[in-house]
């Protein structure tokens, strides 16, 4: 399969010519070939961009929206489908590709919903016979650039409400996994979304997605991806004062207090810290427990990994399937090298998988160190896989103090009984998400969704604030008074 770009309703060779392989990380198989493009590729999508965003921005919002239900539509009829292809490029278990895939179902008909609202303001005004409002209004071209670990849902979160709200979008995927955007560009052609509000241009980042960003017709840059990456794309966006939205990295930790439920501790660790091989966002790899109940939460993680199946994601029974790339596998064993070396002790894993069935794919043993302290590497930086680090604490007031002493701010958890402290940690875990008696993953599409301090630039996607980013506030004055009122002077004071 060869896989092109997407660009004014046609499917086009990249103008370089170039081609790369798509790997099935679950057994090192080549499954596609993917367009490399060059900035010329983007010039060209951004063009017939900018000219398809102007009468789509003058079709009804709630016609855009119907759009959108027809895309919900046919993601629902194809989910097994997209959900087994979604498995094939980026190796996660197939229950979690469907549950991706419903990410984009539920996020379709929640932004079509928004087609009958898009809620601007209506305020008095100071003065007399005269009506003030604000509305929202597009920006015009958005560029979408995603990361390969969630190849459909982020892509969803982006384009949809930038395509309800009537802009046209140019998005890069990430070159690991471009069939998910393929599959997205024939579902939005077929329900009827005119040509050109929608491209998808493939390649790597420093070039084509460097031009997405630098490109002068292009308004706002959304971006999903890693922190390096992300700040590099912010410097650029300061300098040429272009909106961009930044969601990165995280550093997510479970909390686990002494009166918790600990049976539910450990099903909520385990799965978010060995879901997607660890390679979410909002993985957990770091577990602060109470010192009381330390010893005993070691010994119940330790039984449960054990029955953890590692394997290819397409086989119903597994559990944890690769990571997603020999790169991928180096930065993880470099990291446990480095834990090691830190004087942190490892409980299990601690390598890589090589024999038999493994032989071919990318996959890392589910690892757990512990006496980790908070200073070390293992406990401050992203690692990306499934590796997680126990801190031992004493009261709910460290573990809220070693939560945050972190540079990321995306997701945290608190198991505990006492309601008292659900409050506390309620207010004062510092993160965009906080989840209470559940793991630090599995965020619902209507809800914000993103982080404080290096996990972003304040702005979300998901819910009505993904609106924020893709629309510009328009302040309107209507004078009905028939002469000349000015503001702040013609008052009656
Ligand atoms: N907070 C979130 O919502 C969220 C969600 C998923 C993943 N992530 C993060 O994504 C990272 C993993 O994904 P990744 O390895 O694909 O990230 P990455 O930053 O390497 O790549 C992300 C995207 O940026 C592109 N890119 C790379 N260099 C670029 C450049 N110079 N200019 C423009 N674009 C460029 C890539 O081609 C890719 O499409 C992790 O750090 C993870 O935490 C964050």
């Amino acid at each position: 399969m060869k896989i092109q770009n997407y660009i004014n309703g046609e499917w086009k060779e990249p103008s370089t010519g170039q081609f790369a392989p798509v790997i099935n990380p679950a057994t090192g198989e080549t499954i596609a070939e993917v367009a490399m493009s060059g900035p010329n590729d983007i010039d060209e999508a951004v063009q017939a961009a900018k000219e398809a965003q102007r009468q789509w921005a003058l079709v009804p919002a709630p016609k855009r929206a119907e759009v959108l239900y027809r895309v919900g539509m046919l993601l629902k009829e194809r989910k097994e489908q997209l959900a087994r292809l979604l498995t094939m490029e980026m190796g996660k278990v197939i229950e979690e590709a469907r549950g991706e895939v419903q990410e984009g179902i539920d996020m379709a008909f929640y932004m079509a919903g928004e087609g009958r609202r898009l809620f601007g303001d209506t305020t008095p005004s100071e003065l007399k016979d005269k009506f003030a409002m604000s509305v929202r209004v597009p920006v015009g071209v958005v560029g979408i650039i995603t990361p390969w670990n969630f190849p459909i849902a982020i892509a969803t979160w982006k384009s949809f409400p930038a395509i309800v709200a009537g802009n046209a979008v140019v998005w890069k995927p990430a070159p690991e996994t471009p069939i998910m955007a393929q599959e997205l560009a024939r579902i939005f052609e077929e329900a009827g979304l005119p040509p050109g509000v929608f491209h998808v241009v493939h390649g790597d980042g420093p070039t084509v997605g460097n031009a997405l960003v630098e490109h002068p017709d292009v308004k706002v840059i959304s971006f999903t991806g890693s922190n390096e990456v992300g700040r590099m794309i912010a410097e650029k966006c300061g300098r040429l004062l272009k909106k961009v939205s930044l969601e990165m990295g995280g550093k997510n930790a479970v909390i686990v207090m002494d009166d918790a439920d600990l049976t539910l501790a450990v099903d909520g660790i385990i799965w978010s810290a060995f879901g997607t091989s660890g390679q979410r966002c909002t993985a957990c790899s770091r577990v602060i427990v109470h010192e009381r109940v330390k010893q005993e939460l070691e010994r119940r993680l330790l039984e449960a990994v054990k029955t953890l199946k590692i394997g290819n994601g397409l086989d119903e029974t597994v559990k944890v399937g690769p990571v997603i790339h020999e790169e991928a596998l180096q930065k993880i064993d470099r990291y446990v090298r480095i834990g090691v070396e830190e004087g942190a002790k490892l409980l299990i894993g601690g390598h890589r998988l090589r024999e038999g069935d493994y032989a071919r794919g990318f996959y890392y043993a589910p690892t757990i160190f512990t006496d980790v302290t908070p200073n070390m590497r293992i406990a401050r930086e992203e690692i990306f896989g499934p590796v997680v680090s126990i801190m031992s604490v004493r009261s709910l007031d460290e573990a809220i103090a070693v939560n945050n002493s972190v540079d990321y701010g995306l997701s945290s958890a608190i198991f505990t009984r006492d309601v008292n402290r659900v409050f506390r940690a309620m207010r004062d875990l510092d993160t965009g998400i906080v989840y209470v008696n559940a793991g630090t993953t599995g965020a619902e599409i209507h809800l914000p969704f993103g982080g404080t301090k290096g996990t972003g630039n304040g702005h979300r996607d998901s819910g009505v604030a993904a609106l924020d980013v893709f629309t510009e506030w328009r302040s309107i004055y209507v004078d009905f008074s028939g002469k000349l009122q000015r503001a702040q002077i013609d008052t009656d004071d």
